[in-house]
């Protein structure tokens, strides 16, 4: 079994990063900080946008294409003079002036991901490297969004970041785990050739609030089921497990390791772990008793168990999820209810 034998130092660049913009030495002009946002209309990106727009020194930029993102979950900031919204593929080049990047441009979801696998890759590979040029042009720090999906179908457990995983790589998930395994590798390349200071997020499976109703992922299938007095399709065999983030927390993951020192890759996770028959009984409980759960069949490579290690959050990052899947759960269900239009019973 494969794991990493050096640590982050032997990883790291003494090479000196490229310089910011001239703004950021001015001595009579305080510039705010220009902050982008790849994906920024997203489910993850949203929230990352209303916590980095709290603070009145931040401009923020977000860049979409709408694939799977929205206008709608960030209509409070249109028209906020800090605030920019372009529409724009990140497969293509992008020339903007900015001090940091969080680069999240990717479905995320399996179902929106496997749509389109050569879109995913390029999103993943090719719209990594215009960010990492972007990054190295303007001297601007960059933080990947990479997933626990790089840990493929792990055979270590709970996974820690050392683990080099168990992925396929010619399956149908490999458009999604491989295209972040090469985004993260561009962002070391870039880091140790050009000395771009990069920050990589190995983010485990988050939900909340402004998920898509039809997202197909787990936790929002089922609130929807639920809410819908539809059954829950709980995919075979229903033992598999996944570990839950709720958003707050995952944003708040986010941002100190954008500020931090260390360019991780971090695990950023709650290690609640359940498997997914729990879930739907969880769910069930806490939202209708009356559904059915019913056992449908599975998609290929599905991994059957994950749970982050999070000690080098916790160690760097001072970071822990502060949010139990049962006191996040309602938070999403009232959301949900609001945007499907049902009425409490
Ligand atoms: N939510 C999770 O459980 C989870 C887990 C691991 C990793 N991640 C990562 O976090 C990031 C955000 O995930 P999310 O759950 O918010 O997903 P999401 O699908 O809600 O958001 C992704 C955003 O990227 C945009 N996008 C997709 N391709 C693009 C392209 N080529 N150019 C510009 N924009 C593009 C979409 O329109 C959308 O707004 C992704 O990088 C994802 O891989 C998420
Ligand atoms: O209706 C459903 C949907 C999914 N599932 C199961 O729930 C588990 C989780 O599936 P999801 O589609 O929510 O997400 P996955 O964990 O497979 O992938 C996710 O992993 C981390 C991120 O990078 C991405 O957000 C996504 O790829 C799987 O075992 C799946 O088989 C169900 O039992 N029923």
């Amino acid at each position: 079994m494969a794991t990493d034998s050096s640590n982050e130092e032997q990883q790291t660049t003494s090479k000196p990063p490229p310089l910011p913009s001239p703004l950021r030495f001015s001595k009579f002009f305080q510039a705010n900080m220009r902050i982008l946002v790849t994906g920024g209309a997203g489910f993850i990106g949203s929230h990352l946008v209303d916590k980095l727009m709290q603070n009145e020194k931040n401009e923020v930029i977000v860049v979409d294409n709408f694939f799977t993102g929205s206008k709608d979950n960030l209509r409070k900031w249109i028209d906020h003079p800090r605030f920019e919204l372009i529409r724009h593929d990140v497969t293509q080049p992008l020339f903007v002036e900015v001090d940091q990047i969080y680069h999240l441009a990717c479905p995320a979801s399996p179902i929106f991901y496997k749509y389109n696998p050569v879109k995913t890759i390029k999103t993943n590979v090719i719209g990594t490297l215009n960010m990492l040029g972007l990054a190295k042009r303007v001297g601007a720090r960059i933080l990947l969004t990479s997933t626990s999906e790089v840990y493929g179908d792990p055979l270590i457990h709970p996974q820690p970041e050392t683990y080099w995983g168990n992925v396929n790589p010619i399956g149908v998930r490999s458009c999604y785990d491989e295209g972040k395994r090469v985004a993260e590798t561009l962002m070391f390349d870039y880091h140790r050739q050009h000395g771009i200071e990069i920050r990589i997020a190995r983010i485990f499976n988050t939900y909340g609030p402004r998920m898509n109703i039809d997202d197909g992922r787990v936790v929002s299938n089922f609130i929807a089921q639920a809410l819908r007095g539809e059954p829950l399709t709980v995919q075979k065999p229903g033992s598999q497990t996944r570990s839950f983030c709720y958003v707050a927390d995952m944003v708040d993951g986010l941002t100190r390791l954008m500020e931090g020192k260390s360019t991780g890759p971090i695990n950023i996770g709650n290690p609640g772990e359940f498997t997914m028959l729990e879930l739907a009984e969880t769910v069930k409980e806490l939202i209708n008793p009356k559904v059915e759960i019913n056992m449908v069949e599975n998609t290929p490579d599905d991994p059957r168990q994950r749970k982050p290690d999070i000690t080098k959050a916790k160690e760097l990052l001072n970071w822990a999820p502060q949010v139990t899947l049962r006191d996040g759960l309602p938070l999403m269900m009232e959301d949900f209810r609001l945007r499907l239009g049902i009425s409490k019973q």
